[in-house]
C-alpha cells in the first residue's frame, strides 16, 4: 500500500511548488489521475518512483520509505513506472532494452531476458522483440514502456499518461492493454477523461498541485463535472 501524507514538492529554484500538500493511499485497482497540464501530475508520480525527493511530507511504499538510505531498494522493488517521455536507445532491440531494465532491478540475466520477453508477448510485440527501437513506430515504443513496467512485476504500477500523444487506434490498444494487464495498485495519470472512465475505478483530481477531488468511480462522476474539476491548464 502506498501511503503519501502532506506531500509538498517544489523544484529548486521554483517560486511555487509544483504539488502542494497532497495527502492520499492507494490501495488495489485503478486509480487515475486527472489534471490539466502543469498540474503536478508527473511530479506525484516521479516522487512516487522515488527519482524526485519530497521538499516536506513522507511517502510510504508498504511501510517503507523510498528516500531512506536503507529502506529504498525494498521500497521502490514494489514499484514500476512507465515514463511519460523518455528517450530510449535507438539501436537496442526491444527485448535487449525491457531486459537490461529488468537486470537493473536486480533480476539474474536469464530471468530478465525472460520476464522481457513475457512482458513483450503480453502488450502484442512478440513478433517485433528483436527489432531494433528505431523500428518501432511511437505507439509501439510506448508498448515497450509498459511491458518494462510489466516485466519488473512489482506490485503498483505507476503509468504516466500511458494513452497522451497515440493515435485513436493506438490509444484504444493501449486502454485495451492496461485493462488486461495491468494488476494490482495502479495509479494512471491522464487529461483525457473517455479513457479513465473505461480504466479506473477510482479517480483523484490534482489542480494547481493540489488534490481537489479523490473518490470511487460512480454514476454521478461524469465528463461534465471532472471537466469543471480540472480547470484549465495553466498559462
Ligand atoms: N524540472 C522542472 N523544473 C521546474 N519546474 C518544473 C519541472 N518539471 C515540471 N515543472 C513545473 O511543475 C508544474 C507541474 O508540472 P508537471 O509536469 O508535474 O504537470 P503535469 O500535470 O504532469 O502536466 P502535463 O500534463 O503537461 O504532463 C508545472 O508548473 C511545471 O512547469
Amino acid at each position: 500500500m502506498i501511503k503519501v501524507d502532506a506531500l509538498t514538492v517544489r523544484y529548486p529554484r521554483a517560486v511555487t511548488p509544483s504539488v502542494s500538500d497532497v495527502s492520499l493511499e492507494l490501495t488495489e485497482g485503478v486509480t487515475a489521475l486527472l489534471g490539466a497540464n502543469g498540474a503536478g501530475k508527473t511530479t506525484l508520480l516521479r516522487t512516487l518512483s522515488g527519482a524526485l525527493s519530497p521538499t516536506s511530507g513522507q511517502v510510504t511504499i508498504n511501510s517503507l520509505s523510498p528516500y531512506a538510505r536503507r529502506e529504498r531498494t525494498r521500497a521502490l522493488d514494489k514499484i514500476a513506472f512507465m515514463p511519460q517521455t523518455a528517450a530510449v536507445p535507438r539501436d537496442l532491440t526491444a527485448v535487449d532494452f525491457v531486459a537490461y531494465l529488468t537486470w537493473m532491478r536486480g533480476q539474474r540475466r536469464s530471468v530478465a531476458r525472460a520476464r522481457a520477453l513475457e512482458a513483450l508477448d503480453a502488450v502484442g510485440l512478440a513478433r517485433r522483440a528483436d527489432d531494433k527501437l528505431k523500428k518501432l513506430s511511437g505507439g509501439m515504443v510506448r508498448r515497450v514502456w509498459l511491458a518494462q513496467a510489466l516485466a519488473a512485476q512489482a506490485e503498483t504500477l505507476l503509468l504516466d499518461e500511458p494513452s497522451t500523444g497515440l493515435d485513436p487506434r493506438q490509444r484504444a490498444t493501449m486502454v485495451e492493454l492496461i485493462q488486461a494487464r495491468a494488476k494490482g495498485t495502479v495509479l494512471l495519470s491522464s487529461h483525457i477523461i473517455e479513457d479513465v472512465l473505461s480504466l479506473a475505478t477510482s479517480v483523484i483530481v490534482l489542480r494547481e498541485g493540489r488534490v481537489v477531488h479523490n473518490g470511487p468511480l460512480t454514476s454521478e462522476v461524469n465528463e461534465s463535472w471532472l471537466l469543471s474539476l480540472i480547470g484549465d491548464a495553466e498559462e
